[in-house]
């Protein structure tokens, strides 16, 4: 039985603005018409461009916002006239802003929560000794929160956002600011928790390694509306996007001309030629060696920045 569900979610705001001494009001739908199902323990990462509705989405999930129409139900309530109830079983992060106590150590933030989730002792205890461990927090316990960088303030929010062991966790942003040690660290642990406790975890990033090293699915949103709801191969396959052979010749070369294939840059003896997805390389591979003095190469695949872009570009069209 799906733990999310949405039908037919649209949200308005009324946006006023001001031209010399004229107001106009406008409607911006920021969701319009969403329908989706998520499966207890699926890890999904939302995306889109700036403004394409995510974080309204995901207010109206944990109840913060009410739809404008449509009907909204987690872990079977409707999060908006249940939200307190809900509160118990969500844990939501919000990278840009902390959701811990600013001048309190992060120790007395955790025990503030437990007594707010009214989480049993022992419970409460197992749990912290885990995230300090998995976390590596055991050094910042004592450290007010404001002393803290970004990337230990993040542990802490997500440690804080897991303490009471909720069954669905939103995660708005949680690698921004990071480097790439931390960011691999927390992505490691997150996948371990929906391994280890079945925690179904929805991920909104602009860092489309989270989505990589995280999500079984993807759902791609822009201007409210579903693009794209799926699986990252089925993504990739879907954009069709060219191959690239990068290739290095013994000498500088003009562009090497192969029926299906496109020359987009050269350096020296280095070319870089694209091809379908749905063209082998090999054969491709054996042409050139057989025409050209061919000394290396490597096949990349479309990065999925390059999938997302074109994704949005025909979603406008
Ligand atoms: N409280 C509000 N009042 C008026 N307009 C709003 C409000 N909240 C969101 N919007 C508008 O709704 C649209 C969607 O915004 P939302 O914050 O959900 O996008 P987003 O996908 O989370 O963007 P970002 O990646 O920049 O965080 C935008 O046009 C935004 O300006």
């Amino acid at each position: 039985m799906p733990v999310i569900e949405l039908e037919n979610v649209s949200r308005a705001f009324t946006v006023t603005s001001r031209t010399g001494l004229r107001r106009t009001r406008r409607e911006v739908r920021a969701v319009d018409g969403l329908s989706f199902t998520v499966e207890p323990g699926e890890v999904m990462g939302y995306i889109g461009p700036n403004g394409a509705g995510k974080s309204t989405t995901i207010k109206m999930l944990t109840g913060i916002l009410v739809p404008s129409s449509g009907s909204i139900r987690v872990a079977g309530v409707d999060p908006s006239r249940h939200r307190l109830k809900l509160a118990k079983r969500i844990g939501v992060v919000f990278g840009q802003r902390t959701t811990l106590w600013w001048d309190l150590p992060l120790k007395d933030s955790f025990a503030v929560l437990q007594k707010m989730y009214a989480v049993p002792r022992a419970r409460h205890a197992e749990n912290l000794a885990t995230f300090v461990e998995l976390l590596d927090l055991g050094d910042l316990l004592d450290v007010p929160v404001r002393q803290l960088s970004l990337g230990q303030r993040m542990r802490g929010d997500i440690a804080a956002a897991l303490l009471h062991d909720p069954e669905i966790v939103y995660l708005d942003e949680p690698t921004i600011g990071l480097d790439i040690v931390s960011k691999a660290r927390l992505r490691e642990f997150l996948a371990q928790v929906n391994a280890e406790r079945g925690t179904t975890i929805i991920l909104t990033t602009h860092d489309l390694d989270d989505i990589e090293a995280l999500c079984s699915r993807v759902m791609v949103i822009d201007h409210g509306h579903q693009v794209f709801d799926g699986t990252l191969p089925v993504l990739r396959a879907s954009q069709n996007a060219p191959r690239t052979l990068i290739i290095d010749l013994a000498t500088s070369h003009p562009p090497i001309t192969i029926p299906g294939t496109t020359v987009t840059k050269t350096d020296g003896p280095r070319q870089w030629l694209t091809f379908p997805t749905t063209t082998s390389a090999a054969p491709l591979v054996a042409q050139i060696a057989a025409t050209y003095p061919l000394v290396d190469l490597t096949v990349t695949e479309p990065t999925i920045e390059s999938i997302i872009t074109n994704l949005y570009a025909q979603a406008h069209k």
